[in-house]
């Protein structure tokens, strides 16, 4: 663990705290919501995060739960197992030798490749590793950009270049005999191989290679879960954490009073309908108007309140607030007046005012009419 380490929880020598810990996590990740241009258009970066540990640790239980409770983010999981090597027909022969836990194994160049392309904003075609084959086949995987992407496998903190690229980086921290016991249970069950195999396979190769290269590369991470997907305190906190740094929209860097509504799927539905080209004309004004709503309501809650006891019909006093009086609304004419009919709709007969922003002649002098 470096020296800038924040520690949630415990090693032999550090505070206990709560099965997490965090290496210096904070403000490290400057690369998100970076303001690049001041347009909303501007291509956010994607929140990477790698999530490394033994094989049969957890990883991709705990990569589910994220990507579970990241709801309304777009998310890309990659598995770096998605870039083994294929085996040539001799290695083949001699499968029980091949050293699948080795660094040397995975085309990390491809792997590489793909990670920036796809953090670039660009569609990629990940390999279709199939376990039987030992060898990638087709069709291949298309992924998506997305706002966050994960990657995960045994060895993505041994390259610093892959490292690198990470704004987050996760070790799952998982005794080695539930490993060696999920992975008998996996490999038997689910991969049809025999026990004595698995076994071999566990002490010449996966072992050794946990030792050697897979647990060296504990210290790079930022946080550690201890007992996989069954931490949930730590899910929670990680996932607050990149909802915590996604928020951060870029115009917020540039306008620090500018509030950003929460993002849904419901509002993303909505946005997705008024920029289709094949919407209709009433079903844009329908949608535009639900969102003008959203953001009529939003604004309202901005505005100042005092204090207010009322008496409930069962007697009781509720303390609540008053809204503020006296609210008149100002309508721009020529803007489409688009947001009246929300604002009256949530404020009960309020008064609106019209004002004409009209510019005179060609010199540009803007005059107000009200
Ligand atoms: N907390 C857990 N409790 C019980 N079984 C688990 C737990 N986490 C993972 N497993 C099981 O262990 C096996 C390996 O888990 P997985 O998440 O695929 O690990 P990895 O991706 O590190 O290989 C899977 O069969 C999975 O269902
Ligand atoms: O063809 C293969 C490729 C890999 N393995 C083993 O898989 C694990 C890594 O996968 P996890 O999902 O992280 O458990 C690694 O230990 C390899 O030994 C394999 O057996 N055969």
């Amino acid at each position: 663990m470096g020296p800038d380490s924040i520690n949630l929880l415990q090693t032999s020598t550090r505070v206990h705290f709560s099965g997490l810990h965090l290496n210096g996590l904070e403000g490290r990740d400057s690369k998100i919501g970076q303001p690049t241009t001041s347009t909303e258009n501007a291509p956010r970066q994607p929140f990477i995060i790698g999530v490394a540990g033994g094989a049969s640790s957890g990883k991709t239980t705990v990569c589910n739960m994220i990507i579970d409770q990241l709801h309304d983010q777009r998310v890309a999981l990659v598995n770096q197992e998605s870039f083994y090597y294929d085996l040539t027909d001799d290695e083949m022969s001699l499968v029980h030798e091949y050293n699948f836990d080795h660094p040397d194994a995975f085309d990390t160049e491809n792997l590489l490749f793909c990670l920036e392309n796809l953090k670039s904003g660009k569609v990629i075609d990940i390999p279709n590793y199939d376990f039987r084959a030992h060898k990638s086949i087709l069709p291949s995987r298309k992924v998506n950009p997305a706002d966050v992407i994960i990657l995960e496998g045994i060895l993505v903190f041994h390259d610093h270049r892959l490292r690198d690229l990470m704004n987050m980086k996760i070790f799952v921290d998982t005794d080695a005999d539930l490993r060696l016991s999920r992975r008998i249970r996996r490999d038997t069950l689910e991969k049809g191989r025999d026990i004595k195999a698995v076994l071999d396979q566990y002490s010449k190769f996966v072992k050794p290679a946990f030792d050697d290269f897979i647990l060296p590369t504990k210290k790079y991470a930022d946080i550690i879960i201890p007992r996989g997907g069954d931490n949930h305190v730590a899910i929670d906190l990680i996932v607050q954490h990149i909802h915590t740094k996604l928020g951060q929209h870029q115009l917020c860097k540039i306008y620090p009073n500018l509030n950003v509504i929460h993002s849904t799927f419901q509002i993303r539905g909505m946005h997705t309908i008024i920029r289709d080209a094949q919407t209709s004309k009433h079903d844009f004004i329908f949608y535009s108007d639900r969102l003008i709503r959203l953001v009529v309501e939003q604004g309202l809650g901005h505005l100042p309140f005092k204090e207010k006891q009322v008496v409930t019909p069962t007697g009781s006093v509720y303390t609540g607030v008053d809204f503020c009086k006296r609210l008149c609304g100002i309508s721009v004419i020529r803007s489409g007046e688009s947001m009246e009919n929300a604002l009256r709709a949530c404020c009960k007969g309020i008064k609106i005012g019209k004002i004409l922003i009209h510019r005179e002649g060609d010199n540009a002098n803007i005059s107000k009419l009200a």
